[in-house]
Protein backbone atom coordinates (compact mmCIF):
# COMPACT_ATOMS: atom_id res chain seq x y z
CA UNK A 1 0.00 0.00 0.00
CA UNK A 2 1.35 3.22 -0.52
CA UNK A 3 2.05 5.67 1.54
CA UNK A 4 -0.66 8.94 2.55
CA UNK A 5 0.16 12.52 2.34
CA UNK A 6 -1.78 14.62 4.27
CA UNK A 7 -1.10 18.21 4.21
CA UNK A 8 -3.10 19.69 7.02
CA UNK A 9 -4.11 23.84 7.69
CA UNK A 10 -4.73 24.75 3.68
CA UNK A 11 -6.49 28.17 3.68
CA UNK A 12 -5.69 29.69 0.71
CA UNK A 13 -6.86 28.81 -2.91
CA UNK A 14 -2.91 28.90 -4.09
CA UNK A 15 -1.26 27.06 -1.58
CA UNK A 16 -4.41 24.19 -1.58
CA UNK A 17 -3.39 24.41 -5.37
CA UNK A 18 0.07 23.43 -5.11
CA UNK A 19 -0.58 20.19 -2.29
CA UNK A 20 -3.11 19.01 -4.70
CA UNK A 21 -1.05 19.48 -7.87
CA UNK A 22 2.02 17.99 -5.73
CA UNK A 23 0.16 14.88 -5.70
CA UNK A 24 -1.11 15.00 -1.93
CA UNK A 25 -3.57 12.70 -0.89
CA UNK A 26 -5.02 13.88 1.83
CA UNK A 27 -5.56 17.65 2.05
CA UNK A 28 -7.04 18.99 5.87
CA UNK A 29 -8.83 21.94 6.82
CA UNK A 30 -8.85 23.14 10.58
CA UNK A 31 -12.06 24.79 12.18
CA UNK A 32 -11.31 25.53 15.56
CA UNK A 33 -10.82 29.02 16.25
CA UNK A 34 -8.19 29.56 18.65
CA UNK A 35 -5.72 28.30 15.61
CA UNK A 36 -4.26 30.61 13.22
CA UNK A 37 -5.11 28.14 10.63
CA UNK A 38 -9.49 28.32 11.51
CA UNK A 39 -11.32 28.59 8.41
CA UNK A 40 -15.07 30.43 8.04
CA UNK A 41 -17.51 28.22 6.76
CA UNK A 42 -17.43 30.56 3.27
CA UNK A 43 -13.97 29.77 2.85
CA UNK A 44 -14.32 26.14 3.23
CA UNK A 45 -17.30 25.95 0.67
CA UNK A 46 -14.64 27.45 -1.99
CA UNK A 47 -11.73 25.15 -1.05
CA UNK A 48 -14.12 22.49 -0.50
CA UNK A 49 -15.41 22.92 -4.25
CA UNK A 50 -11.74 23.29 -5.29
CA UNK A 51 -10.73 20.00 -3.94
CA UNK A 52 -13.54 17.79 -4.45
CA UNK A 53 -12.06 14.90 -6.50
CA UNK A 54 -8.86 15.18 -6.31
CA UNK A 55 -7.71 14.49 -2.39
CA UNK A 56 -9.43 13.40 0.54
CA UNK A 57 -11.26 16.50 2.31
CA UNK A 58 -10.47 15.96 5.79
CA UNK A 59 -12.30 18.59 8.15
CA UNK A 60 -10.40 18.57 11.68
CA UNK A 61 -12.28 19.90 14.70
CA UNK A 62 -11.47 19.57 18.74
CA UNK A 63 -14.77 18.47 20.53
CA UNK A 64 -17.51 20.47 17.91
CA UNK A 65 -20.31 19.55 18.88
CA UNK A 66 -23.33 18.46 16.84
CA UNK A 67 -24.40 21.93 14.90
CA UNK A 68 -20.87 23.07 14.35
CA UNK A 69 -20.28 19.22 12.51
CA UNK A 70 -23.20 19.67 10.88
CA UNK A 71 -22.48 22.98 9.50
CA UNK A 72 -18.78 22.27 8.08
CA UNK A 73 -20.23 19.03 6.75
CA UNK A 74 -22.58 20.88 4.37
CA UNK A 75 -20.08 23.28 3.31
CA UNK A 76 -17.13 21.93 3.07
CA UNK A 77 -18.83 18.41 2.05
CA UNK A 78 -15.02 16.46 3.89
CA UNK A 79 -14.81 12.59 3.28
CA UNK A 80 -12.85 12.20 6.61
CA UNK A 81 -13.82 13.70 9.90
CA UNK A 82 -10.28 14.34 12.13
CA UNK A 83 -11.67 14.54 15.78
CA UNK A 84 -8.48 16.52 17.55
CA UNK A 85 -9.73 16.78 21.40
CA UNK A 86 -10.97 14.88 23.60
CA UNK A 87 -13.49 12.94 22.02
CA UNK A 88 -14.73 9.40 23.76
CA UNK A 89 -15.38 6.32 21.95
CA UNK A 90 -19.09 6.70 22.26
CA UNK A 91 -18.77 10.12 20.93
CA UNK A 92 -16.84 8.96 18.02
CA UNK A 93 -19.79 5.97 17.53
CA UNK A 94 -22.38 8.91 17.43
CA UNK A 95 -20.47 11.17 14.97
CA UNK A 96 -20.16 8.18 12.87
CA UNK A 97 -23.49 7.45 12.91
CA UNK A 98 -25.03 11.12 12.84
CA UNK A 99 -22.76 11.92 9.71
CA UNK A 100 -22.38 8.88 8.25
CA UNK A 101 -18.50 9.74 7.54
CA UNK A 102 -15.52 7.98 8.38
CA UNK A 103 -13.98 9.10 11.17
CA UNK A 104 -10.20 9.58 12.33
CA UNK A 105 -8.72 9.78 15.77
CA UNK A 106 -6.27 11.35 17.08
CA UNK A 107 -4.01 10.21 19.89
CA UNK A 108 -2.03 12.32 21.59
CA UNK A 109 1.47 10.81 22.53
CA UNK A 110 4.05 11.31 25.20
CA UNK A 111 4.79 8.28 26.59
CA UNK A 112 3.76 4.79 26.37
CA UNK A 113 0.83 5.26 29.10
CA UNK A 114 -1.03 7.01 25.95
CA UNK A 115 -1.12 3.95 23.95
CA UNK A 116 -3.28 2.46 26.78
CA UNK A 117 -6.53 3.90 25.25
CA UNK A 118 -5.70 2.58 21.54
CA UNK A 119 -7.92 -0.89 21.76
CA UNK A 120 -10.98 0.91 22.31
CA UNK A 121 -10.35 3.66 20.05
CA UNK A 122 -9.40 0.89 17.15
CA UNK A 123 -12.95 -0.78 17.92
CA UNK A 124 -14.68 2.47 16.49
CA UNK A 125 -12.67 4.51 14.35
CA UNK A 126 -11.66 4.35 10.42
CA UNK A 127 -8.05 5.49 11.06
CA UNK A 128 -5.82 6.59 13.77
CA UNK A 129 -3.25 9.66 13.85
CA UNK A 130 -0.76 9.73 16.28
CA UNK A 131 0.08 13.59 17.02
CA UNK A 132 2.45 14.66 19.69
CA UNK A 133 0.65 15.93 22.92
CA UNK A 134 0.00 19.63 23.58
CA UNK A 135 2.19 20.88 26.42
CA UNK A 136 -0.32 22.02 29.09
CA UNK A 137 -1.48 25.61 28.92
CA UNK A 138 -1.06 25.30 24.76
CA UNK A 139 -3.81 27.46 23.15
CA UNK A 140 -4.34 24.46 20.80
CA UNK A 141 -4.22 20.69 20.64
CA UNK A 142 -1.94 20.63 17.87
CA UNK A 143 -0.62 22.30 15.34
CA UNK A 144 2.47 23.79 17.06
CA UNK A 145 5.54 21.53 15.46
CA UNK A 146 5.89 19.70 18.50
CA UNK A 147 7.42 16.25 17.88
CA UNK A 148 7.35 12.82 19.89
CA UNK A 149 9.51 9.80 20.61
CA UNK A 150 8.74 8.05 17.60
CA UNK A 151 9.96 4.83 19.26
CA UNK A 152 6.86 4.39 21.34
CA UNK A 153 5.43 3.19 17.79
CA UNK A 154 7.90 0.45 16.55
CA UNK A 155 6.49 -2.07 17.98
CA UNK A 156 3.02 -0.94 17.56
CA UNK A 157 0.73 -3.80 16.31
CA UNK A 158 -2.14 -2.06 15.34
CA UNK A 159 -4.32 -3.41 12.50
CA UNK A 160 -5.98 0.05 11.62
CA UNK A 161 -4.64 2.25 9.06
CA UNK A 162 -2.40 4.88 10.90
CA UNK A 163 -0.84 8.02 10.25
CA UNK A 164 1.94 10.01 11.93
CA UNK A 165 2.06 14.33 12.32
CA UNK A 166 3.87 15.91 15.18
CA UNK A 167 6.73 18.62 14.18
CA UNK A 168 7.35 16.75 10.86
CA UNK A 169 8.98 18.54 8.00
CA UNK A 170 10.93 17.86 4.62
CA UNK A 171 13.85 16.76 7.10
CA UNK A 172 12.57 14.43 9.58
CA UNK A 173 9.86 12.70 7.45
CA UNK A 174 11.95 9.96 6.15
CA UNK A 175 13.36 9.18 9.79
CA UNK A 176 9.74 9.13 11.06
CA UNK A 177 8.89 6.69 8.61
CA UNK A 178 10.97 4.58 9.24
CA UNK A 179 10.83 4.48 12.81
CA UNK A 180 7.34 4.37 13.05
CA UNK A 181 6.43 2.05 10.27
CA UNK A 182 3.36 4.46 9.86
CA UNK A 183 0.99 4.17 6.69
CA UNK A 184 0.97 8.11 6.28
CA UNK A 185 2.21 11.20 7.30
CA UNK A 186 1.01 14.56 7.58
CA UNK A 187 1.88 17.98 8.06
CA UNK A 188 1.31 21.43 9.04
CA UNK A 189 3.62 23.86 10.95
CA UNK A 190 6.93 22.17 8.75
CA UNK A 191 5.49 23.59 5.75
CA UNK A 192 4.91 27.02 7.01
CA UNK A 193 6.98 30.04 7.10
CA UNK A 194 4.97 31.39 10.40
CA UNK A 195 1.65 30.11 11.80
CA UNK A 196 -0.62 29.97 9.29
CA UNK A 197 0.90 30.36 6.41
CA UNK A 198 2.08 27.62 4.39
CA UNK A 199 4.71 27.73 2.17
CA UNK A 200 4.73 26.27 -1.52
CA UNK A 201 8.42 25.05 -1.71
CA UNK A 202 7.87 23.71 1.42
CA UNK A 203 4.79 21.72 0.67
CA UNK A 204 6.93 20.63 -2.71
CA UNK A 205 9.59 19.65 -0.46
CA UNK A 206 8.05 17.88 2.13
CA UNK A 207 5.74 15.82 -0.65
CA UNK A 208 8.95 14.74 -2.23
CA UNK A 209 10.57 14.07 0.58
CA UNK A 210 8.03 11.69 2.03
CA UNK A 211 7.61 10.18 -1.37
CA UNK A 212 11.40 9.44 -1.41
CA UNK A 213 11.08 6.86 1.51
CA UNK A 214 8.37 4.70 -0.06
CA UNK A 215 10.64 2.66 -2.30
CA UNK A 216 12.51 1.92 0.87
CA UNK A 217 9.70 0.81 2.66
CA UNK A 218 8.38 -2.63 3.24
CA UNK A 219 4.85 -2.99 4.68
O1 LIG B 1 -3.18 23.23 12.98
C1 LIG B 1 -3.77 23.62 13.99
O2 LIG B 1 -3.80 24.81 14.31
C2 LIG B 1 -4.44 22.63 14.87
C3 LIG B 1 -5.36 23.09 15.80
C4 LIG B 1 -6.00 22.20 16.62
C5 LIG B 1 -5.74 20.85 16.54
C6 LIG B 1 -4.81 20.37 15.63
C7 LIG B 1 -4.16 21.25 14.79
N1 LIG B 1 -3.23 20.82 13.87
C8 LIG B 1 -2.87 19.46 13.59
O3 LIG B 1 -1.89 18.96 14.47
C9 LIG B 1 -1.09 17.99 13.79
C10 LIG B 1 0.39 18.32 13.92
O4 LIG B 1 0.67 19.60 13.43
P1 LIG B 1 2.19 20.12 13.18
O5 LIG B 1 2.64 19.51 11.89
O6 LIG B 1 3.01 19.70 14.35
O7 LIG B 1 2.06 21.59 13.06
C11 LIG B 1 -1.58 17.98 12.35
O8 LIG B 1 -2.59 17.01 12.19
C12 LIG B 1 -2.20 19.34 12.25
O9 LIG B 1 -3.13 19.45 11.24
Amino acid sequence: MSLLVKICGLSTRETLDVALGAGADMVGFVFFPPSPRHLSLETARELGKQAKGRATKVALTVDADDATLSNIVETLQPDLLQLHGKETIARLRDVKARFGLPVMKVIAVETSADLAALPGFADVADRILFDARAPKGATRPGGLGAVFDWQLLSKLDLKLPYMVSGGLNPDNVAEAIRVTRAGGVDVSSGVERSPGHKDPEMILKFIRAARATEELMVR
